[in-house]
Order: structure tokens, then sequence, then C-alpha cells
């Protein structure tokens, strides 16, 4: 079954447990957290003192993606709270080295490459992770609109998956909503993050149902 990664990005963060214990209750598979450092994106968003906060409250698995500069530095943080961390290969100097860096504090390494990265970039380290992250919007803000020319990408990635014989997951982030869904699951994609198309939707049950039900259409 395709997994939903909820966004908290659009959550309302005056009420950020109500809205999680929401979507955990509306079947959400992982909790997508969103940090940004307003270098790498032009955003500040969610540090690890939210993260920890987070982690109790709910028992999906946090879903954490570094959209910062430096990410050794704050790897250890966030690994208290995370199940799963992503970093950007276009953030990383020493790429493979940061990924072992994440699985040695227990955590499931993944690699995000941004709409304009070509996804030879990440083939030598496709045996380093659990997850590959696609961008399909310019990471930085909610709400944008799915950039369709990477769904290539979507489909050559789970082509190397099935050569190489690995079985990480794809994980597909940025206007992702019922229209859309379908087009990343017919090409590969198992998990698939929103973040409007969730929150922004009074029953989340219902949208998180309608773009599971569309993705496996
Ligand atoms: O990482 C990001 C944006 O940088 C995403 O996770 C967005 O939060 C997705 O929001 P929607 O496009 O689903 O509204």
């Amino acid at each position: 079954m395709t997994k939903i990664a909820p966004s908290i990005l659009s959550a309302d963060f005056a009420k950020l447990g109500e809205e999680i214990k929401e979507v955990e209750q509306a079947g959400a598979d992982y909790i997508h957290v969103d940090v940004m450092d307003g270098h790498f994106v032009p955003n500040i968003t969610i540090g690890p003192l939210i993260a920890d906060a987070i982690k109790p409250i709910t028992d999906v698995p946090l879903d954490v993606h570094l959209m910062i500069e430096n990410p050794d530095v704050y790897i250890p943080q966030f690994a208290k709270s995370a199940s799963i961390i992503t970093v950007h290969q276009e953030a990383c100097v020493h790429l493979h080295r940061t990924l072992q860096l994440i699985r040695s504090h227990d955590v499931k390494p993944g690699v995000v490459i941004n709409p304009g990265t070509p996804a030879e970039a990440i083939k030598p380290i496709l045996t380093e992770v659990d997850l590959v992250l696609l961008m399909t919007v310019n990471p930085g803000f909610g709400g944008q609109s799915f950039i369709h020319e990477v769904v290539p990408k979507i489909a050559q990635i789970a082509a190397w998956r099935e050569e190489m014989n690995l079985d990480f997951e794809i994980e597909i982030d940025g206007g992702v909503n019922e229209e859309t869904a379908p087009i990343c699951t017919e090409n590969g994609a198992d998990v698939l993050v929103a973040g409007s198309a969730i929150f922004n939707q009074s029953d989340r049950k219902e949208a998180i149902d309608q773009i599971r039900k569309s993705a496996e259409k």
C-alpha cells in the first residue's frame, strides 16, 4: 500500500500537537518534518527542539528532511527523535560519509535531490540508503505546483533499484495531490509527502484516503 507522509510545514503551528494527532488517527505512515535553515533554502522552520517535542506525542515515525547546509553538525541532535533522516546531495560535501553518520546513530539514512539535479548524482550511493526522496518542487515552501519534468527520474531510480537488487523506498515531495499521486506511483514511488493537500482540508482522513486511493488506481 502506498505510504502517506503528511508534511507538517502546512499544519497550524499554534496547535501542532493536535494536528499531528489528527493525521496519525487518519492513517499517516510517516510524519514529514521539514527542517530549513534560511541558507540552503530561503525559509526557516523547525529545529531539533520541536522534533524532540513531537516525538513523544506520536507513534508514527518521524521522517526528517534536512534542507540545511552542513547537515553533519545537526544529525546527532535530530537522531534523538527521527526514524529517517534525509540529506540533500547538493548540501553534502562528503555524501557517503554523511549517510554513514546517520546510520551510526541507528537512524535510517535517505538522500534527496532537487528538481534540477540529475539522478546520476546519487547513483554511486544508492547502496547506502533506505530512502530516496525526489523533490517535485524547488524546496523551501509548501503549496507549490508539481514539476512534471521530474517524473522520468522516478522511473530511472526505480529501474536502478531493480537492476541493483536494492530495496530502498522512493518518496516524492512537492505538489502531491489526488491528480499527481498516481503519476508518482505508476513510475515507482512508494511514499508520497503531502502538505497543503492534507492540512488545507478540514477532513484530514478524507484527504489522506483520497490521495492513497488515487495513488493506487
Ligand atoms: O519540503 C517541502 C517544501 O520544501 C515539502 O515537504 C512541502 O511541505 C510540501 O508541501 P506541498 O507541496 O505538499 O504543499
